[in-house]
């Protein structure tokens, strides 16, 4: 459940609040005044803090600094007197997710409060990405396609250059994008992912770039799109050459102009997002069949990295076996299981058109079925099924 928290002096707004927040299936903590929501902030773990800007003790904007400095990732929603805006804006500025004046309307409220909530989610995930990273998610491999590859990563990790990442599906251009963001200067924001073909192309822009309240049959508030969402950080659109013809050209401007408009809205919204695009298809076959953008293919590729296919790199495999057997051990608590060698140059030869997620499935099942020990038997008993 998420977990809320109201720092503000008056006794009666933080009533009013909390019964509205906790209507809304929030838990839901007070404070009196700065200084105990800043020590209650710091000792337990909020997800948004809906916080006063004048109180006695600590005003708002030094209990947001004060936890961003203790490493806190609370989102912070300012609560200001109406006539006191500079203030709120100067917050926003200095990290605060948003802002609602005094007495709050409702709909504003909620639409804060579950804004910041999503702002919140991208934040845990990337940090959860960015321990699985450090765990298990390094680009196993030496043949000479992967060890370019990895180079070519760390020259461009570190530059603000938009990448366009090619391959076939399953060989890896999600695990690329994530290492990118990892080695970039954005890794302590978020890296949010966008899977353009699994959203239905009347939904995408919204997705993208949010709406306001009544902008379309059932926008019944405000929502942040995913642009505003990776705001500091990296936004990672898959599938790309997927992506509607209409949304191709709001993508083509957000990335002019560094600037989005929510569906439904007429402000002009400014983000500053890396953004890293990924397809198996072939763009340039797209263009010419009036697919997709040439002007957007321009602007998404000043860095193209390939993904070469696990059948062009064979020699990795046995590598990529072990590392999945550790990590499957690991996943299942169960003892490392061994393959012997003949096993590992059966698969070897195989096709592969599922590439590395493909090998992973196969090497989950045998573990499966076989527990602690592999063999040549084994490998062509369950491959030769289809298994
Ligand atoms: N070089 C590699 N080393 C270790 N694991 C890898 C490697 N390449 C891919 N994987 C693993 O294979 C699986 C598929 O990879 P990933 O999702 O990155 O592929 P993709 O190209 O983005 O797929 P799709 O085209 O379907 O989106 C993941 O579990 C990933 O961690």
């Amino acid at each position: 459940m998420a977990k809320l928290i109201i720092v503000d002096d008056e006794k009666s707004i933080r009533g009013a609040l909390r019964d509205i927040l906790e209507y809304e299936g929030y838990e839901v903590d007070e404070a009196k005044d700065g200084e105990e929501g800043l020590d209650m902030i710091i000792k337990s773990s909020y997800d948004v803090a809906l916080c006063d800007i004048k109180m006695p003790k600590m005003n708002g904007l030094d209990v947001l600094l004060k936890a961003g400095e203790a490493g806190k990732e609370t989102q912070f929603v300012m609560i200001s007197a109406f006539g006191n805006v500079e203030n709120a804006v100067e917050a926003t500025k200095r990290g605060a997710f948003d802002f609602v004046t005094k007495p709050p309307d409702l709909n504003r409220l909620l639409g804060a409060v579950r804004n910041a909530l999503d702002r919140s989610k991208s934040v845990q995930q990337t940090r959860l990405v960015k321990n699985q990273t450090l765990q298990s998610s390094d680009i196993v491999g030496q043949s000479p396609l992967i060890c370019r590859l990895r180079d070519a990563i760390s020259r461009v990790a570190v530059t603000e250059a938009r990448i366009l990442i090619t391959g076939a599906n399953g060989s890896g251009k999600e695990l690329v994008a994530k290492q990118i963001h990892e080695r970039s200067s954005r890794a302590t924001m978020p890296l949010v992912e966008v899977n353009c073909a699994a959203i239905p192309g009347e939904l995408i822009e919204s997705e993208l770039f949010g709406h306001e309240k009544g902008a379309f049959t059932g926008a019944t508030g405000r929502r942040i799109g995913k642009f505003e969402q990776a705001n500091g950080g990296t936004l990672f659109l898959d599938e790309i050459g997927d992506m509607s013809l209409s949304a191709q050209a709001k993508v083509l401007r957000a990335l002019q102009e560094s600037k989005i408009i929510r569906v439904g809205g007429d402000k002009d919204i400014k983000i500053n997002v890396r953004v890293i695009a990924a397809t198996n298809k072939d763009l340039r076959k797209e263009i010419q069949n009036g697919n997709f953008r040439e002007d957007l293919y321009h602007r998404l590729s000043v860095i193209v990295l390939a993904v070469p296919s696990l059948a062009e790199r064979r020699d990795d495999i046995p590598l990529l076996i072990n590392k999945f057997l550790n990590d499957l051990a690991t996943e299942y608590g169960a003892p490392v299981s061994r393959m012997d060698k003949a096993a590992m140059d059966h698969l070897k030869k195989l096709s592969w058109s599922g590439n590395v997620r493909e090998l992973r499935n196969v090497v989950e099942r045998l573990m499966i079925m076989c527990g602690d020990k592999i063999t040549l038997d084994d490998v062509q008993f369950y491959t030769n099924l289809g298994l």
